[in-house]
């Protein structure tokens, strides 16, 4: 796994020593990372052929209260997946898909996301910024923007700021790469 709170152990930029002990040096994941890292990972669960959108909120003790990805209602069963603009609108997703946003908020185990922050794959439409108000999330960190809907991008960053919610590009410098067989542990003789 990539180590992005800093390439050395202790962040002071410097190589660091090889261990004397038989300890292994641990990598450490900086917390946007681990919590964009799981945002990331809740978009794969998505079927949406298109565009996979996980969010992930963190409370203020930085323990996540909520996960969710983009879907189509519970319980639906032949809901279309179809984006082409030729269609019928009843025949395209948009009317009927759950956004991520609205799903990590649902699957809260709190009793409530009071000055949460919320990590999003993709800048939350202006939906899904009246619904991070409305239940007290107090920071929003994106990752991606696709600006295929500028109205309601303009709009979700009006309303956020103007209810004074940062908003915060996550820039990553290097991939989380998750190797399973460094997760393979052995018993020490
Ligand atoms: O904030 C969002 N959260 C979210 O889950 N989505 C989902 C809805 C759709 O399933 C998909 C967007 O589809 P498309 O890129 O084909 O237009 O992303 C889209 C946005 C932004 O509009
Ligand atoms: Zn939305």
């Amino acid at each position: 796994m990539a180590s992005p709170s800093g390439s050395s152990a202790d962040g002071s930029g410097k190589a660091q020593e090889a261990p004397q002990t038989s300890e292994k040096a641990r990598e450490v994941l900086a917390d946007d990372y681990y919590f964009m890292g799981i945002a990331g990972l809740a978009a794969k669960k998505s079927k949406d052929p298109m565009t996979q959108v996980g969010a992930c909120i963190v409370n203020q003790e930085k323990k996540i209260v909520g996960v969710g990805y983009n879907g189509m209602p519970r319980d639906s069963k032949n809901l279309p997946w179809s984006r082409n603009a030729e269609k019928e609108e009843a025949e395209r997703k948009y009317l009927y898909v759950c956004h991520a946003e609205l799903n990590a908020i649902m699957n809260k185990n709190s009793a409530d996301l009071k000055g949460c922050t919320m990590y999003v794959t993709l800048f939350p439409c202006n939906e899904c910024a009246k619904l991070i108000l409305q239940a007290g999330i107090k920071e929003v960190v994106y990752f991606s923007e696709k600006n295929d809907t500028p109205a309601s991008t303009a709009a979700s960053k009006k309303m956020l700021e103007d209810a004074a919610v940062p908003l915060r590009k996550f820039e990553p410098k290097e991939a989380i790469v998750i190797d399973f067989s460094k997760l393979q542990h052995h018993s020490a003789k």
